[in-house]
């Protein structure tokens, strides 16, 4: 699967886990930044970076990284078409799919181990959208509102 992976400072260290992890299970991961590590950068241009090869290239999924994971999937929600969820644990990753047909996933690398941030990713990656109806009319709501 293609993969579209963006951190900044703080979920610098866990994308490069997440880039070598994943390309060992065989996903296709492009880097959207941060390129160095540096103290002072700001998520925001590489988040929507990540968000914008994401509706651009349908099929495939995000990975949005920060300290809490709050302000990166608040700004790789801007993109139009992104559903970008903050994953906390395997089970909201799953749902995000299952449920949102979520198609970027935030993390805070500052709230969990790398292996614990690991799981959470894979679980993410290896859930699917439900396509039950009550899903699809409420994820239908919230795009006919960002389509106004
Ligand atoms: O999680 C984040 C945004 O939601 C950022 O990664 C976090 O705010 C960065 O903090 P600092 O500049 O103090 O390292």
């Amino acid at each position: 699967m293609r993969i579209h992976i963006a951190a900044d400072h703080a979920g610098f260290e866990l994308k490069s886990a997440l880039v070598d992890r994943l390309t060992a299970d065989g996903h296709d991961v492009i880097d959207h930044g941060a390129e160095h590590y540096d103290a002072q950068d700001d998520y925001p241009a590489f988040c929507l970076s990540a968000g914008e090869a994401v509706v651009a290239e349908p099929g495939s999924l995000g990975i949005v990284l920060g300290g809490s994971g709050n302000g990166e999937q608040i700004a790789a929600n801007k993109v139009r078409g992104v559903r970008a969820a903050l994953a906390w644990n395997e089970t909201t990753a799953r749902l995000a799919r299952q449920h949102n047909d979520a198609n970027v996933v935030a993390l805070g690398a500052r709230q969990h181990s790398e292996e614990e941030a690991v799981t959470i990713v894979q679980a993410f990656l290896a859930e699917s959208f439900s396509g039950d109806p009550r899903h699809q009319r409420r994820i239908d709501q919230v795009a006919a509102y960002e389509s106004r």
